[in-house]
């Protein structure tokens, strides 16, 4: 596009339009709203799949809706939404397509690589999965053993970024579907005291590494992959060959995975049209599919399938992800709102907002425009939160009466797993009552004149009284499942689209991660070099003075 026609994204009509209701609304009250309008509860919702979505306590009206769903329409979100799901070269900075949602079409589907034309993605995509399922149920039955005739009973999955947290996130969310005695450990940082806790009371001989990386050139993934590969052999006492039976790479680089010492034949590849934190429904989710079998793992596929289906074929007041996409947008760009909390009220989500960090600010933390031109409007959140009933006694006081307005999502489920025995099946009513009660409690608050009527002493009632208007989007269904694991990162997937489009940001790059990965490079052999062999004149003063300290720690 050329930046000189180009209408700038908040001088858009739409986009003035949303900042006079903005100024008009002024502090719009919830209370009021609900008041307003008694059905307000039933006639904020959405389903999607198996999501039920309330979005009743949010700081909107219709003609907010309204005037959101016309800016999507303005800067283009559906026509965007149709070049990605038709394979086109969306990611432009890289010249890559972007078809995570290739990853879970059905075996006929057709999905070309570049658009029309271009070669059928989805024949691949199957042949990988088929692979992946021949493989993890060898490991499952234990027809597959370790060097020594030994089934394998841990594994052990080394990558970082989207080659660890997908995998990592989902394993924790499903580990009560494993139905084998298998555990599954990650290994990211390339502090080595992650690879030395995850392994040393393992046996080598019954340990299985997936080495996981898009690229194969990730330095912690590569020397964590080095170390593992020594521990395993100095452990076994055995030659190069035992390494065929312990380890597996997930790669798009073969060249790499062979230059490694891994066969081939042992390599489960995936495709630079997927993303790294789009990638764990590829061959990047191995370790979980040997834990919780292909045919579970089939299951969530089709949980993302179904609504990548909702996000391209559903109208825009149905549309979920659409509506997410623009809620943040309305806090972020029109109420100042810096970050986006995720609540989930499941043990098993503890890891869903590190994941979603990754997706959402990797995806969106951009400060220029497709063309270049630097934008003139806030972009990605922060995004963070643990699990709801432990946030609840440490960081929700900020939430109900600090002075930041921090819009939250809160995730929940109607029945317990299947695996929870009775005894603790029964907590999960007092679990969702305090779920149900936040988003309540940060609606409406309290008022000086309710907390006076309980008999609060006067100098206390500024301190006790809560100002409520903090909005919350309940989801909710009915269990955790493979299926609504899918459907709920797809749903975030098509929520992070929404936004990059709206902004005029390729949400499919990630160039800032470079710059530091360079710049080790460059300091590495400061820190370790021989006295005098380097100088540190080139560095700025402040580092040239940490690597001086550190060298002197060190005795160097
Ligand atoms: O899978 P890999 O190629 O090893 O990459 C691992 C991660 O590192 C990179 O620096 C990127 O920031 C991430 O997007 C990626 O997921």
């Amino acid at each position: 596009m050329n930046p000189a026609s180009r209408t700038e994204l908040s001088q858009r009509p739409q986009w003035t339009a949303l900042a006079d209701h903005r100024a008009a609304l002024g502090e719009v009250s919830l209370r009021q709203l609900f008041a307003d309008d008694p059905r307000r509860g039933e006639r904020y919702t959405l389903q999607v799949g198996d999501l039920h979505i309330d979005y009743s306590k949010q700081l909107v009206t219709d003609e907010t809706l309204t005037l959101l769903r016309e800016l999507a329409e303005a800067t283009g979100v559906a026509g965007l939404r149709d070049a990605m799901y038709r394979g086109e070269r969306i990611n432009t900075t890289e010249n890559r397509a972007v078809l995570h949602t290739a990853l879970r079409a059905p075996r006929g589907a057709v999905i070309e690589d570049g658009g029309p034309g271009g070669p059928n993605v989805v024949p691949e995509v199957h042949e990988v999965l088929d692979r992946m399922a021949g493989f993890a149920e060898k490991v499952r039955s234990g027809e597959w053993t370790g060097a020594t005739g030994r089934p394998l009973r841990t594994i052990v999955n080394i990558g970082i970024g989207g080659s660890d947290l997908g995998p990592a996130m989902a394993y924790e969310v499903l580990r009560s579907f494993s139905d084998r005695d298998l555990t599954v450990r990650f290994v990211s940082n390339v502090d080595g005291a992650d690879l030395y806790e995850s392994v040393r009371d393992l046996d080598p001989a019954e340990t299985l590494f997936i080495v996981a990386s898009k690229t194969f050139t990730t330095i912690e993934t590569v020397t964590n992959a080095e170390a593992a590969r020594r521990w395993l052999l100095d452990g076994l006492g055995a030659g190069p060959e035992a390494v065929a039976r312990h380890f597996v790479a997930l790669s798009t680089n073969a060249e790499k995975v062979a230059e490694f010492g891994i066969d081939p034949a042992n390599m489960f590849e995936f495709w630079d049209w997927v993303g790294g934190r789009y990638s764990y429904d590829s061959a990047i989710g191995l370790s979980l599919m040997v834990a919780i079998g292909p045919e579970r793992f089939r299951e969530m596929l089709d949980g993302f399938h179904l609504v990548d289906e909702h996000f391209r074929t559903a109208p825009p007041e149905a549309n979920v992800p659409l509506l997410l996409g623009l809620l943040g947008i309305w806090y972020g760009n029109f109420h100042g709102a810096q970050s986006h909390v995720v609540l989930p009220y499941s043990h098993y989500l503890s890891r869903f907002a590190a994941y979603l960090q990754q997706l959402d600010m990797e995806s969106n933390g951009k400060r220029v425009q497709r063309d270049g031109v630097p934008v003139a409007w806030q972009t990605g959140p922060v995004v963070w939160g643990t699990p709801g009933t432990n946030g609840q006694h440490a960081y929700y006081q900020l939430l109900h009466q600090g002075t930041k307005l921090i819009p939250a999502d809160f995730i929940g489920f109607a029945r317990p797993v299947d695996a929870l025995p009775p005894g603790l099946a029964g907590q999960h009513d007092l679990l969702m009552a305090n779920f149900f009660a936040q988003t309540q409690a940060l609606a409406f608050g309290r008022t000086a004149e309710e907390v006076r009527a309980e008999g609060v002493p006067e100098e206390l009632v500024p301190h006790r009284t809560f100002p409520g208007d903090r909005p919350t989007t309940t989801i909710l269904a009915d269990e955790l499942t493979p299926s609504v694991l899918g459907q709920l990162v797809a749903l975030y997937e098509h929520k992070v689209f929404v936004q990059g489009a709206v902004w005029g940001i390729d949400s499919f790059d990630q160039w800032g991660v470079e710059l530091g990965k360079v710049l080790a490079k460059e300091v590495e052999p400061l820190l370790t070099a021989k006295e005098g062999e380097r100088s540190t004149d080139s560095l700025d003063s402040s580092t040239a003075a940490l690597v001086a300290r550190y060298r002197e720690l060190r005795g160097r």
